[in-house]
């Protein structure tokens, strides 16, 4: 690395750390200021960051251990020595000319460091792991001891980019073939009928069919929950907290661009977006909806009047860490407590929306039982007119993959994005003319 790019992963990790934004929309933003860094200085520059943002605990504890500051100027310096096993003296080489100069307190850190690694004996599970601190109960209750290990171990490799195919504009097979002819290596994801992986890191400019609407980027997890939902092409389905639209986007198109489909979410800016994704993709039966709240009028005026609602709840993303490095040291705003009471109200408003023998499916990218299988028990026991539909009835050829009634996905054991969704049905009603024999009525 230059030490014109070691400046520009400073200055973005400097960025990441101060805005309360995810890291992908930082470093879009510096991005587009910095038209001095072309294609490749790019992916170096996120390649560095990255990788510190997936060993922040790890660095945090040396530096601790040192008794130097956890600054990204400090943690940039500890990885160069830790991670890439570079000398002080190649470090002063390659700091020649960058502002400040390093100061002393800087040289003794790196004369410390030296001759480290990463890992430590006494680096408790925690940091070794990366786990925030207001994870941790929550994610070992959900994994027992040694599964805890191997899932927060996964979360630390980088993912591959998973693709869907729009069926509305191209097909898996004509998109394989034309990613092959650009000398990358695409595989059919294995669960995914619409799905196509990438194992290469490259620019998403380089990718055919993203700016036409041919693909869409999205996790093979998330493409199957949308399949979930088993939307068909004449029906009226809800997607309740739509945001950005990837999922509206695979049910729309299952729904080959037929049947009434409403996006709703109490974001409108995300709305907005959804809207120009779907033009984009060529879809046109998808209606977007602002809602003042998950109570919104709107919901009462319309109750029982859709053959499929999904709620993608808003939730802790704790399964969508090993994409998004940084999101672990956000904890959720609202705690996890204010987080599950927020998607049972969604998920009580919601229900009113689901026709008699209509499905509603509940999902999160989160792993976390309070928020998926507690959440469902809590609403079932509330709502008897639902009831579960098993995987292995709705999905049989998911039902191998796992184990429980749920779709319950996780980065170790299934090398997605970890997703959970169950399918919820409400009661038809008894078919006109049908009298019970026993009444007395
Ligand atoms: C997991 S994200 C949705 C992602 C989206 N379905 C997708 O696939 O791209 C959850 C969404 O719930 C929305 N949300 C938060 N509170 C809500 C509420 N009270 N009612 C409806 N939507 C809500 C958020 O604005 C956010 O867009």
């Amino acid at each position: 690395m230059t030490p014109h790019l070691l400046q520009a992963t400073l200055d973005v990790l400097r960025d990441v750390e101060t805005a309360a934004r995810p890291a992908d929309a930082v470093t879009s933003a510096f991005f587009r200021a910095r038209r001095d860094l072309d294609d490749r200085d790019r992916g170096a520059v996120l390649e560095a960051l990255y990788t510190m943002l997936r060993h922040r605990a790890r660095l945090g504890w040396w530096l601790a251990r040192q008794n130097s500051a956890d600054t990204p100027r400090n943690r940039l310096l500890a990885w160069l020595v830790l991670g890439e096993g570079k000398t002080p003296n190649q470090i002063k080489h390659l700091w020649d000319g960058l502002k400040p100069a390093l100061s002393a307190a800087e040289t003794t850190l790196l004369a410390n460091l030296s001759g480290h690694s990463v890992a430590h004996p006494d680096m408790p599970d925690s940091k070794r792991l990366e786990c925030p601190d207001w994870a941790l109960a929550p994610l070992q209750r959900r994994f027992g001891e040694e599964g805890f290990g191997a899932e927060m171990e996964a979360t630390l490799i980088p993912p591959p980019l998973d693709l869907r195919v729009n069926p509305i504009k191209a097909t898996r097979d004509a998109m394989l073939r034309d990613m092959t002819g650009m000398g990358l290596r695409p595989q059919p994801t294995p669960l995914s009928p619409h799905g196509i992986r990438l194992q290469e890191r490259l620019s998403l400019a380089r990718l055919p069919g993203l700016k036409t609407g041919e693909i869409e980027i999205q996790d093979e997890g998330s493409q199957l929950v949308t399949l979930l939902v088993d939307a068909k092409p004449k029906e009226r389905v809800v997607d309740f907290c739509a945001g950005a639209g990837g999922k509206t986007l695979a049910i729309a198109a299952q729904m080959q661009n037929k049947g009434y489909v409403v996006a709703c979410d109490v974001n409108e800016t995300r709305l907005k977006r959804c809207a120009e994704r779907l033009r984009g993709a060529g879809l046109h039966n998808v209606e977007t909806r602002v809602l003042s709240s998950e109570t919104d009028r709107w919901i009462k005026r319309h109750k029982a009047g859709f053959d499929r609602v999904l709620i993608d709840a808003p939730c802790s993303g704790t399964g969508t860490w090993r994409r998004n490095p940084d999101a672990r040291w956000r904890a959720p705003e609202l705690g996890l407590e204010g987080l599950v009471a927020l998607q049972a109200r969604i998920l009580a408003s919601a229900a009113r929306l689901v026709k008699p023998g209509g499905r509603l499916v509940y999902a999160t990218c989160s792993v976390l039982c309070e928020e998926n299988e507690d959440q469902v028990t809590a609403f079932l026991a509330a709502n008897p007119a639902f009831h579960l539909v098993p995987l292995r009835d709705a999905a049989p050829h998911l039902a191998g993959v796992t184990q429980s009634g749920h779709l319950c996905l996780t980065p170790a054991r299934h090398g997605t994005d970890g997703f959970f969704a169950a399918i919820l049905q409400r009661e038809a009603l008894p078919a006109l003319g049908m009298v019970d024999p026993h009444s007395t009525v």
